[in-house]
């Protein structure tokens, strides 16, 4: 058993820019040797994407947008994939979204809409996503989705995508109950915050980092690196045994009160 993915197929949906953490978890995927395909919402972050996957020495990446709102996108999405490799090994779930309104202030005051909305982006699209995919993974796979400590518990101005997150944690384990039977594994790392453009729509930010670099076990954030290489684990054979779990990559943050 190794972590080598070589000659292995892996989507990556999420990548925004250089920070992303979908972009640590694909370089993470190529320097083991797997072949990627990225999706991306929005013509305008194509140019981004494509930019990024050329650094990528010797990869020859497959880019194609995929608006995880529309079931018929995500059909269409993976049927071009399917023309284009047939098999794939596993897929980076790497999305979220909240109205920023309802990033602030207090969770009671929630609007319906933006409820639904968080929930659509940040939690259904994992299920409607591995519902498609598991047609590819006809050799078994592998997919794994972002999390975070406010699905767990009351982090201040997470407020309404904490909610999406306990959905979306709860959706990891029903998931992972009915695609075993395929060989398909599906899990969350919970990564501690890492300054991306989606950390941007976050108030009072900064403080957080702070208090993590004080008080943390291991004294320091998160990176993309380290949160890319516990993806790998998760893709590789070395954790053919976890389904249905939750990974913290957060410096210990979640173990104090
Ligand atoms: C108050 C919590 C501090 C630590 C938050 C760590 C974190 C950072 C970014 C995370 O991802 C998102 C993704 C989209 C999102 O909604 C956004 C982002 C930017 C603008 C906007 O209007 N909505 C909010 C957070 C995330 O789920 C968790």
């Amino acid at each position: 058993m190794t972590l080598s993915l070589a000659g292995k197929t892996f989507v990556v949906m999420g990548v925004a820019n250089k920070r992303s953490i979908a972009w640590g978890i694909a370089r993470s995927l190529h320097n083991s040797g797997a072949r990627l395909i990225f999706t991306y919402a929005g013509e305008r972050l194509e140019k981004n994407v494509r930019e990024l996957a050329d650094t990528l020495e010797g990869q020859d990446a497959f880019i194609l947008p995929c608006d995880i709102t529309k079931d018929e996108e995500i059909e269409k999405c993976f049927a071009t994939i399917k023309e284009e490799v047939g098999t794939i090994h596993g897929l980076a779930h790497c999305i979220a979204f909240a109205n920023k309104e309802d990033l602030a202030g207090e969770f009671v005051d929630t609007s319906r809409d933006g409820f639904l909305l968080a929930h659509n982006i940040s939690s259904y699209s994992l299920t409607a996503v591995a519902k498609a995919a598991k047609e590819l993974m006809t050799e078994g796979g592998s997919i794994v989705t972002m999390t975070y400590l406010g699905g767990e518990r009351v982090v201040t101005n997470y407020n309404v995508m904490g909610v999406a997150k306990a959905s979306l944690d709860a959706s990891v384990r029903y998931l992972a109950a009915d695609l075993g039977k395929h060989g398909i594994r599906i899990n969350s790392i919970s990564a501690g915050p890492i300054r991306t453009l989606a950390a941007k729509g976050i108030n009072d930010f900064n403080s957080i980092l702070k208090e993590i670099e004080e008080k943390a076990p291991l004294r320091r954030t998160t990176t993309q690196e380290e949160v890319g290489d516990t993806a790998v684990f998760l893709f590789s054979d070395m954790s053919r045994g976890i389904t249905g779990e939750n990974i913290h990559v957060d410096s210990g943050y979640h173990i104090l009160a």
